[in-house]
């Protein structure tokens, strides 16, 4: 039977650990990422199209609908590379906040792969989707794969890894505008102090210690963004000090999120980003 209406999740990511190397010669950053996912997911909903062209809406009139749109582009590049002479109409339910740092755009752009593979029946498996992914952006070809992963590169060499001990996970979004070229622009390796330890981390999560692994979080990005935007650092001191067991920037900022084992505390971390932080969302590790 033909399928014609199928439907997405695209869950935010966040980086419990983001160490740069070295700045490449092509441009982008050699780095060595953790990274997982929350279920704070947007909705996707395709829907086969009668003529051969690409519609997207949304229930948010603050993002692009055109060829800007990651989901637009992801839905133009498989088209165009399987040469498929087929519509789809894309309706996006946006959850995620944009320009976060927990990579809304990246997770709707591998939705939409994921979902016009099964909607046109292409039968390209998770590494070809993986691979076509990187053309969208870094971050693409892990939000195909999921779960938790080291990745390298310039994000889209991945290595899956069990998934951290579950937890809660508050996020909260100051209402300032990073650019990731910007925040990588400014960032200079040779200024780091330290870089925060992959092996500490791989053997807290392989351990399922919840207490190591808020030991180990770490992202260098923090010099660059929390510099420019106390408010980022503000967030964090918060957050720290209403009980949040560890708390690390996500990706390039400014999204902050703080980690709890006890849902007892998630309410008092909540309550004190009062007056701090208007956009704040509660989820869980998706394990
Ligand atoms: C900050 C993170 O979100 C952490 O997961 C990623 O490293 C960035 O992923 P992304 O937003 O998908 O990034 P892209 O869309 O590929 O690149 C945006 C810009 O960020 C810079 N960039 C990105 C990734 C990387 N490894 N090195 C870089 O220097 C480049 O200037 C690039 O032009
Ligand atoms: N599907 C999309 N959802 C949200 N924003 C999008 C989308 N497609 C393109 N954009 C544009 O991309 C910009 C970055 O949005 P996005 O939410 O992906 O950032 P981000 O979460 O910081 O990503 P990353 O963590 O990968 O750096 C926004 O300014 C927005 O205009």
């Amino acid at each position: 039977m033909m399928v014609s209406k199928i439907y997405e999740k695209a869950p935010a990511k966040i980086n419990l650990l983001l160490d740069v190397l070295r700045k490449r010669e092509d441009g982008f950053h050699e780095v060595e990422m953790i990274m997982t996912m929350v279920d704070l997911a947007d909705r996707l909903e395709m829907e086969e199209l009668p003529r051969d062209q690409i519609l997207l809406s949304s229930q948010v009139g603050f993002i692009p609908l055109d060829e800007k749109n990651l989901a637009f582009q992801a839905a133009k590049l498989i088209k165009e590379r399987y040469g498929v002479r087929r519509g789809v109409y894309i309706h996006l339910d946006k959850q995620i906040p944009v320009a976060a740092g927990l990579a809304g755009g990246s997770s709707d752009a591998a939705a939409t792969l994921r979902g016009l593979n099964r909607l046109w029946n292409l039968e390209l498996s998770t590494d070809e989707l993986e691979t076509l992914g990187a053309e969208l952006g870094s971050d693409v070809p892990f939000c195909i794969r999921g779960g938790t992963a080291l990745a390298k590169g310039r994000g889209e060499k991945l290595e899956s890894l069990s998934p951290p001990p579950q937890c809660w996970v508050i996020l909260a979004k100051p209402p300032i505008n990073v650019s990731t070229a910007d925040v990588y622009g400014k960032f200079r390796v040779n200024d780091l102090k330290e870089h925060p330890s992959i092996p500490d981390m791989l053997d807290a999560l392989s351990r399922q210690s919840f207490s190591d692994m808020c030991a180990s979080l770490g992202n260098v990005l923090e010099s660059v963004t929390l510099n420019r935007y106390p408010e980022v650092k503000q967030i964090k001191d918060c957050m720290l000090k209403s009980g949040a067991d560890g708390v690390l920037m996500s990706g390039s900022g400014p999204t902050v999120f703080g980690l709890v084992s006890k849902e007892i505390k998630v309410a008092r971390v909540y309550n004190g980003l009062r007056g701090f932080c208007k956009e704040v969302y509660v989820a869980r590790m998706l394990t």
